[in-house]
């Protein structure tokens, strides 16, 4: 979307024959076969090559696209300030565009990039969230996102990176907000493809889309986010889209649950599905904060615990009958 957007993009590549491949022919075969990647896109394995280019910007300053999972996002950071290090600290803002609660500390990613960062002058951080299948927009398909961050300089670089004639870019001050939903919407794609497997019809799945709603707009408050933000684009907007969507990851994997797969054989090709790395940390953080989280518990209970989905769907519909909208305290 940004080379699209005439910028020089640098593509960092961990595996160097696939930047070589790239390079070639303007093809990334192993993540986006078949489309034509854009001339102004050049992938590299270096990443001392690929940071330079990123804040060899005319004085302005740079931007870095963190576009790994939530279980590199540490790393990538601490390579990343290493890199800045070595130029002497240029003004960059960093995004990331990972969904999901670290699976063993819950944290969030912002909290892990401040962390990971802390200690380099000039980097300001945010997230770039939303319903954005990456093959829709690789080919171009009009796509809306929103960039929360604190800081407006890092609000201004993204949008006007990656504002255009394909993408519209809202702006939020709610990180955990958005990171909250982006993480939790996986885990209500994940119950919805189960309940889709098993064959219980589209009633159903409305249902469980709006009652997942409630659920991550619950723990999204109770962490200090705010209400108002899991109707947008980065709560809701993607909860309907990684649900109802054939091209999410988290809902193949809770489409082969509810047909009789095993979680190990659904996995066995490494496929990302962060709502099954993060299942567990979400409801960790639910009962930390006294946060009722059934459908995660649900989830939970299908991936990790051994309970059958049909029993997971007859537990859900025999909780006691209550108020929809419960009354404010
Ligand atoms: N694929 C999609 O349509 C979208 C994905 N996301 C989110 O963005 C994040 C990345 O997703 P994908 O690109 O699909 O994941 P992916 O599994 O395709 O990985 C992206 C890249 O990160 C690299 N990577 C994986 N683990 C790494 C590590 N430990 N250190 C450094 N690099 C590592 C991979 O080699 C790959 O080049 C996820 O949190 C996902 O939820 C957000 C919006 C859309
Ligand atoms: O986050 C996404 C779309 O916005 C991608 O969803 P999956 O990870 O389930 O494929």
């Amino acid at each position: 979307a940004l080379a699209c957007a005439n910028a020089q993009v640098t593509l960092w590549a961990r595996d160097a024959a696939l930047a070589d491949a790239i390079n070639a022919t303007h093809q990334n075969a192993r993540y986006l076969p078949g489309i034509t990647l854009p001339s102004a896109l050049v992938a590299t394995s270096s990443l001392s090559h690929a940071v330079a280019h990123a804040c060899d910007n005319q004085g302005v300053p740079g931007l870095v696209i963190l576009g790994v999972p939530v279980a590199g996002l540490e790393s990538t950071c601490a390579a990343l300030a290493n890199e800045l290090a070595k130029l002497n600290h240029p003004a960059v803002s960093a995004v990331w565009t990972c969904k999901g609660f670290e699976q063993t500390s819950a944290q969030l990613p912002h909290a892990i990039a401040q962390k990971a960062l802390a200690s380099t002058p000039g980097v300001g951080l945010g997230v770039v969230s939303g319903p954005s299948f990456a093959k829709e927009v690789a080919q171009g398909l009009p796509v809306a996102l929103t960039v929360a961050s604190n800081n407006p300089q890092v609000i201004a670089a993204t949008t006007q990176a990656l504002h255009g004639s394909n993408a519209r870019i809202y702006n939020s001050t709610d990180v955990i907000g958005v990171e909250v939903g982006g993480a939790m919407k996986n885990v209500m794609a994940i119950a919805c493809g189960i309940s889709d497997g098993l064959a219980l019809g589209t009633n159903a799945r409305a249902a469980l889309i709006t009652r997942g709603l409630a659920e991550m707009q619950r723990l999204g408050v109770a962490l200090g986010g705010s209400a108002d933000t899991f109707a947008g684009l980065t709560g809701l907007g993607d909860l309907v889209l990684t649900a109802t969507g054939p091209l999410s990851r988290n809902r193949q994997v809770g489409l082969a649950i509810g047909e009789g797969q095993t979680l190990d054989t659904i996995l066995a090709n490494g496929m990302t599905a962060e709502g099954v790395r993060c299942a567990r940390a979400a409801l960790a953080l639910g009962k930390q904060l006294g946060v009722d989280l059934p459908i995660t518990q649900a989830v939970c209970d299908v991936l990790f615990n051994g309970l059958s989905a049909r029993q997971a769907v007859s537990d859900l519909l025999s909780r006691e009958a209550k108020p929809e909208t419960p009354k404010p305290a």
